[in-house]
């Protein structure tokens, strides 16, 4: 049998500092994610969304619990993962836009040259900065550093991407685009992608399963099978995003309680 993309089993991180008791972030969570699965993070603030993701990049290290990519230990971070995080001083400074792109293709795929700057323009035009290849990072916006953090974590089409809220700070019509071509990209490659969001109809559109989780301190509360709404016009999108809005609110709904044991595949 194939191993899952990721299994986490017990799973918990916990933050030790000096001038306070050191502070359980994520608590005994365990799931697993498979191949091509697209798997959604969704909960309240400081409910260990990002500690987790950070823990399967391999830079935080899980106080206890099994946490494994393809059936080995997560032991740091890996060119199996790339992440592109909500901070937006993610690209080389001393690299042009293009150039960030280029260095990726070539240490990823081996590309060069020509063959390189033409495959990153294509994801520069992708995410609506192709205009922008040529400057650097410090010339940015917020939203367009951000907008070539994705394209660079695209463009080498990594088995796993980790997306840490990354359509939050571009505007609506980029975040619609880039929303759809990573389903697209996702489909074709067979990409599995973990990503955390606040936005409960970005997760439904994106997601295969949602893992809701609840706070103080970070538990997973249901798993929420949404693999079957494949568009915001789909009968089911709505009620899908009150079932969901219901759940982080107060709790549980009997109707998605149901639904989430049926995912618990
Ligand atoms: N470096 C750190 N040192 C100490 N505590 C931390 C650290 N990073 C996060 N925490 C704490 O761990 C908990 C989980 O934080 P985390 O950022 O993972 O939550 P989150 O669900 O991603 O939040 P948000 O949705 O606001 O980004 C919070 O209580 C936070 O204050």
């Amino acid at each position: 049998m194939i191993a899952p993309v990721i299994s986490a089993e017990a799973v918990s991180i916990r933050y030790e500092s000096r001038d306070r008791d050191s502070h359980l972030a994520v608590d005994d969570v365990t799931f697993e994610v498979r191949q091509g699965e697209r798997f959604v993070l969704l909960g309240p603030s400081g409910c260990g969304k990002t500690s987790l993701l950070m823990s399967i990049a391999g830079f935080i290290k899980p106080v206890s619990g099994n946490l494994q990519v393809r059936g080995k230990r997560i032991l740091g971070p890996g060119p199996d993962r790339a992440v592109v995080f909500q901070d937006f001083d993610q690209l080389f400074p001393w690299r042009t836009v293009v150039g960030n792109l280029n260095y990726a293709a070539k240490l990823a795929l081996g590309l060069r040259g020509d063959e390189a700057r033409q495959r990153s323009l294509r994801y520069l035009e992708l995410v609506g900065i192709r205009d922008a290849a040529d400057r650097y990072p410090h010339q940015l916006s917020g939203g367009m550093k951000q907008r070539a953090a994705i394209a660079r974590a695209l463009s080498v089409e990594p088995a796993l991407l980790l997306l840490d809220e990354p359509f939050g700070a571009v505007d609506e019509i980029t975040r619609t685009n880039l929303q759809r071509e990573l389903v697209r990209i996702c489909d074709s490659e067979s990409m599995t992608v973990i990503m955390v969001t606040h936005s409960i109809p970005e997760a439904v559109y994106l997601a295969d399963r949602v893992m809701v989780m609840s706070s103080g301190p970070g538990r997973i509360q249901e798993i929420v099978d949404t693999s079957a709404i494949d568009g915001f016009g789909h009968p089911e999108f709505g009620s899908t995003v009150e079932q969901l809005r219901l759940l982080l609110e107060d709790g549980s709904t009997p109707a998605v309680r149901k639904n989430a044991q049926g995912a618990q595949r």
